[in-house]
């Protein structure tokens, strides 16, 4: 429910381009959304739909050709689009914090984890900084954290591994989590454990999260509301159980019909015809 004060943060008319010879193509055309204190709002939609362009649009990580055209990114009301770089850069692993998809590739195989946890702390001295790097990682459910800090990335399951980039994006205690698609890289037996870490590490720090995902199916389990993205544009958005119950946009229809971890008959509102066409879609594409 959307209250009278500003929200955590809030996107406005975000609008991202690629350059290409000639003109632009439009990546991401007038996406708007807000997130409120310890509230998960999951950006879902088929690959190449814009997900990743919009993380990096928040993050302002957007390379050239890409750029953003025009729109406001706000997190506690500071405009994050008019920061200068060396603003920007304060706001990134502290105020804002990303957990990507592959966290293999996410550290430096030379180095111990120790040290690239502790790179990530600005303040204290280096007995202090390790103590809450130790904390974070037992937080995370790591055992031993004392050998986790001397181990190296390749030493790591996958799944272990991205427990220790949770603990390295909480570090500073970020007001806003981004989790870019952390579970797609990972066995399915340990998918599960990671959302249910994200969701209870939210509660803990009482961060707002944004969901990245392809699948409509695990953000149901942890989203309060849904953005649901075709082709760089929003085309629904609402409380997830709204949106799961009664989907208004024929391609919401479309995801449901593709989520297999939902595992539930389609709604009753999409019409017989139309359940047919999708159900039809959904084997063909199997
Ligand atoms: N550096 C780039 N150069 C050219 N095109 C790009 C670049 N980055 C992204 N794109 C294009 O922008 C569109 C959106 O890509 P984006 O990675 O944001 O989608 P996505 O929804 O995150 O997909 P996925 O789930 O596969 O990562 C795609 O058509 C992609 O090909």
């Amino acid at each position: 429910m959307r209250t009278t004060q500003r929200p955590l943060f809030e996107i406005d008319g975000l609008s991202a381009a690629l350059s290409v010879s000639g003109g632009e193509r439009r990546l991401l055309s007038n996406v708007s959304f807000h997130i409120e204190q310890g509230e998960t709002v999951a950006v879902v939609g088929e690959s190449g739909c814009g997900k990743s362009t919009l993380a990096l649009s928040i993050l302002r990580l957007l390379e050239p050709p890409l750029r953003i055209v025009s729109g406001s990114v706000r997190l506690e009301s500071r405009e994050l689009l008019e920061l200068s770089e060396k603003e920007m850069k304060r706001q990134r692993g502290s105020e804002i914090s990303i957990v990507f998809q592959d966290p293999m590739s996410a550290f430096h195989p030379m180095l111990p984890l120790g040290a690239q946890l502790t790179e990530c702390l600005r303040e204290g001295s280096r007995r202090a900084k390790r103590a809450q790097c130790l904390d974070m990682l037992s937080r995370v459910g790591l055992p031993d954290p004392e050998k986790m800090m001397g181990s190296y990335s390749f030493e790591l399951s996958g799944g272990m591994l991205q427990r220790v980039m949770i603990a390295m994006a909480l570090l500073n205690r970020p007001k806003l989590l981004i989790s870019d698609e952390p579970t797609t890289a990972l066995d399915v037996t340990v998918q599960a454990g990671i959302l249910k870490l994200l969701k209870q590490m939210q509660r803990e720090f009482g961060m707002g999260m944004l969901f990245i995902s392809h699948d409509l199916g695990v953000v149901s389990e942890l989203a309060d509301r849904i953005v649901v993205m075709r082709c760089g544009e929003v085309v629904e958005y609402g409380e997830t159980v709204r949106l799961l119950a009664r989907p208004t946009h024929p391609y919401t229809r479309h995801l449901l019909v593709m989520a297999p971890v939902l595992g539930q008959p389609l709604p009753e509102q999409v019409p017989p015809y139309e359940r047919r066409q999708l159900q039809t879609a959904a084997h063909s594409t199997t």
